[in-house]
């Protein structure tokens, strides 16, 4: 499929032009009538065989016949209780899926050479990265089945929060099944023809250009934010700045044909981003080893309020972290 090429970013008007007949299935009978798994699929082969259904043929027969087709299903699956219950993916399904050499498809907000694609790889060995332009349209993908998992940048050691990505696991319906911590060591990166002396502005994502905030003080160079660290390289290679520089990785710099005019710029060595792996369905949590659950709530104003909540934890000993 196009989208899942890896070759240019997934936008989310193409997201939307992706058979979205097929999706809509997807979508309404998980939402609405929460259709077991094999149901769901099936459900979805109706909607396209009927999209199809040959002129001849009154569209009352056709629909009759799924009517008929549908209700097959649901009583050939309410005497098999053993598949008439949406099933989450295990710990064990997710490890077997990463070192079967099966490719994941795992999308990630950048282009090619941003870190979060970096995380995807190490969380996910043998996957296909695909990179989208914006989060929204890696989590749309996602929940309209064109990829498997997204990657969430989440905390940084020295930036902390990422309060936006926090806002938008709320605002979508997927899971966290998982994390990594990648080391992100930044690189200046230039066109071959130009110098440290001729450059006058950098280029970065916001994340990236805080961590490195004292070395381009000490440059004077001036900030100019854009989505990722990646694309602000592919952007100076693509239109030959010469005042322009880049703070990507060391791939960015191969990919785009770039110079390194330094290494490990960020203010502190330790610069650790903690990624997020998302993913349609949760992980039952097991017995076999710990588990991290993320919990979301609110609070009434009053004093002890926190206290009180927080109470509920440490009385059965549940450790707490971020
Ligand atoms: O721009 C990138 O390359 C990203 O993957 C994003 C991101 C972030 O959002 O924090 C990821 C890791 C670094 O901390 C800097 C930028």
């Amino acid at each position: 499929m196009a989208a899942t090429t890896g070759k240019s970013p997934v936008s989310s008007s193409f997201v939307q032009k992706l058979n979205p007949r097929t999706s809509y299935c997807y979508q309404d009978s998980y939402s609405t009538i929460n259709l077991p798994r094999r149901l769901r699929r099936i459900h979805s082969q109706a909607c396209n065989n009927i999209s199809s259904s040959s002129d001849q043929v009154p569209d009352s027969v056709h629909k009759q016949a799924k009517a008929i087709e549908l209700q097959k299903l649901i009583d050939d699956d309410s005497r098999d209780s053993s598949i008439s219950l949406p099933r989450p993916l295990t710990s064990a399904s997710l490890s077997n899926l990463a070192t079967e050499g099966s490719r994941l498809r795992v999308a990630y907000q950048g282009v090619r050479g941003a870190y979060s694609e970096s995380a995807a790889e190490k969380a996910y060995p043998n996957c296909e990265a695909v990179p989208c332009e914006q989060f929204d349209t890696a989590f749309e993908a996602v929940e309209r089945w064109l990829v498997d998992r997204a990657v969430l940048p989440i905390e940084n050691s020295l930036g902390g929060s990422i309060h936006r990505n926090y806002d938008l696991l709320l605002r979508h319906r997927l899971h966290i099944v998982g994390e990594v911590k990648l080391a992100i060591r930044h690189c200046l990166l230039a066109n071959p023809d130009a110098n440290l002396e001729e450059l006058k502005r950098v280029l970065s994502h916001p994340q990236a250009l805080a961590q490195c905030e004292n070395t381009l003080t000490k440059l004077g160079l001036v900030r100019e934010a854009v989505d990722d660290t990646a694309g602000a390289a592919k952007f100076i290679a693509f239109h030959k700045l010469k005042d322009a520089g880049a703070v990507a990785s060391e791939t960015a710099a191969r990919i785009y044909g770039l110079n390194i005019l330094a290494r490990d710029i960020q203010d502190d060595s330790d610069n650790i981003t903690r990624f997020l792996m998302l993913a349609r369905e949760p992980i039952i949590p097991g017995i076999d080893k710990p588990f991290k659950t993320s919990i979301v709530f609110s609070l009434e104003e009053g004093p002890g309020e926190l206290f009180k909540a927080l109470a509920v934890f440490a009385m059965r000993n549940i450790n707490l972290t971020k």
